[in-house]
């Protein structure tokens, strides 16, 4: 079967969060299982400068307004089209914000332009080569299945996937002219949103099959409270809404293996852990002992709950903790986290940055991650955490209640438990959560058992990539894969 990936960031070239992970590790993932799946992703600066030899498959004229190619590459074992439009995508700042931090006023122009190039080649402008089926991901590439829907041309299957129903791409209804899109389209059952051009109301609306990143966030995403704004639209839809779970690259997420941490260990020498630790604590300059060693890697937003982590900081220096964040966002909350950080010197610390190889070497080395999401789609850290024997402690909201199996007496009788989960998200259920954890890493035969555990949960994308095989075959004419 061959499927089409379009998506706004891709791993190991660009990265801004778990959606690059994603897109980058599905299709390793699912050409074990007949899938053959190529990306289309945009020609943003860090993505040409990785691709090395090219070849030139196609040529737009005008593609939303601008001139546009689209070359072939290869990197990473992934199978790339990159959309090399240097009026849209070679800029100096990331791939959605300026160097303000401000969304790009042609955000629209440039994510249209990717959804165009993603349809056209649906409907076969490759010429040798046409997938069966169009995958997209998020708001950004939310108008392909809707150009698929009002063009004219031979119906191809699309399964839009929701990373984050937070970002939806909404623009001014004065852009639809320039999409190329026919009238009847801005209406209720197209691409209209209330009043404006929804992108991912639009994704929504005409997919074949929607699914978003874990089965508790297909529940909630009903519902008026995570929903926002669209779960209406999705209670319509709920029979072709699917939830799958992220997993996570084993090769690349290994502590056995890993390049990028102090030093490697297995289930059997978690012992060498220490080492790990010890650097974690002098990158941050904290104070190199014993205690536990709580980590954050996160966007620094109020999704993830990072003014409670702000919050929670004195409680978990008073019982002999240490905390080090890794992050960048909110700057309200990268005071709140740096204030924290100047009332306990040693002991809490904060580096301001994306540092991907820094973020290995924290959960090879923290006792615990702390991942307390207002609302997680799936969430990959706490994967991670799993992978590396550092404890997810977690909010009980989507994946997060998918993946993580809270230490209670029963769980932890049974020795199923992986990590400590908790809710409502409010500060005082944290601080609890944080007391928990501090008592379970005190026993620690009880603390091992936990960390082992959780390194021998599957978090690979194997189960995962046969429901996303399974997803694309039903959409396909019976009998035919
Ligand atoms: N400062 C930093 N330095 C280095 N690495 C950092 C970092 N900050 C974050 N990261 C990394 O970025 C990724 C974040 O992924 P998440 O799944 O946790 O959240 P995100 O909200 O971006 O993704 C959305 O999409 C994904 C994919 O579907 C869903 O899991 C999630 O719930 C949804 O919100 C992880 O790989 C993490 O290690």
């Amino acid at each position: 079967m061959k499927v089409l990936s379009v998506a706004s960031e891709i791993y190991p070239l660009i990265k801004t969060g778990g959606l690059a992970d994603v897109a980058g590790a599905l299709p390793l993932a699912l050409s074990g299982r007949g899938v053959a799946m190529r990306t289309l992703i945009p020609g943003y600066p860090a993505v040409k400068a990785a691709l090395g030899t090219t070849r030139h498959l196609l040529h737009f004229e005008d593609l939303i307004g601008v001139p546009a190619d689209v070359l072939e590459a290869k990197v990473a074992g992934l199978d790339l089209l990159v959309l090399d439009a240097p009026a849209l995508f070679e800029r100096a700042s990331g791939p959605y914000l300026d160097t303000d931090g401000k969304d790009y006023s042609d955000n629209w122009r440039r994510f249209a332009a990717l959804s165009r190039a993603g349809a056209e080649i649906a409907w076969g402008a490759l010429g040798d080569w046409q997938p069966d089926l169009v995958h997209v991901h998020d708001w950004q590439t939310g108008l392909v299945p809707a150009y698929l829907r009002y063009g004219e041309r031979p119906a191809v299957p699309s399964v839009m996937t929701i990373h984050n129903i937070a970002f939806q791409g909404n623009f001014s209804a004065a852009v639809f002219p320039a999409l190329g899109l026919p009238p009847h389209a801005f209406a209720m059952e197209g691409v209209e949103y209330y009043g404006q051009v929804g992108y991912l109301k639009a994704g929504v609306q005409t997919a074949w099959a929607v699914s978003t990143v874990s089965p508790s966030y297909a529940e909630e995403i009903l519902t008026p409270e995570f929903g926002m704004g669209l779960e209406g639209l999705l209670n319509r839809r709920a029979f072709d809404l699917h939830g799958i779970v992220n997993g996570i690259d084993v090769d690349v997420w290994n502590p056995a293996t890993d390049s990028l941490i102090a030093t490697n260990y297995k289930l059997t020498d978690l012992r060498n852990r220490k080492a790990n630790k010890r650097a974690v604590e002098r990158h941050f300059g904290l104070v190199e002992d014993d205690g536990p060693l709580f980590c954050v890697i996160s966007r620094l937003t109020w999704q993830k709950g990072m003014d409670l982590v702000a919050a929670a900081a004195d409680d978990i220096v008073a019982q002999g903790g240490k905390l080090a964040v890794l992050g960048s966002g909110d700057a309200e909350l990268v005071a709140a986290l740096q204030t924290a950080a100047a009332r306990h010197p040693g002991r809490v610390a904060i580096t301001v940055s994306y540092n991907e190889p820094l973020s290995h070497l924290m959960q090879a080395g923290s006792d615990a991650i702390l991942i307390p999401s207002r609302f997680e789609p799936c969430g990959l850290t706490q994967l991670y955490g799993l992978r590396y024997g550092c404890v997810p402690v977690v909010s009980r909201t989507g994946g997060l209640n998918d993946t993580v199996i809270d230490a209670n007496p029963a769980a932890l009788a049974a020795r199923s438990a992986t990590g400590v989960s908790f809710g409502p998200v409010t500060l005082d259920n944290l601080k609890r959560a944080i007391r928990r954890t501090i008592r379970l890493y005190g026993d620690p035969k009880i603390w091992t058992e936990i960390q082992k555990q959780g390194m021998t949960s599957d978090v690979s994308w194997d189960k995962s990539a046969a429901l996303y095989a399974d997803l694309y075959s039903s959409l396909l004419p019976k009998g035919e894969y």
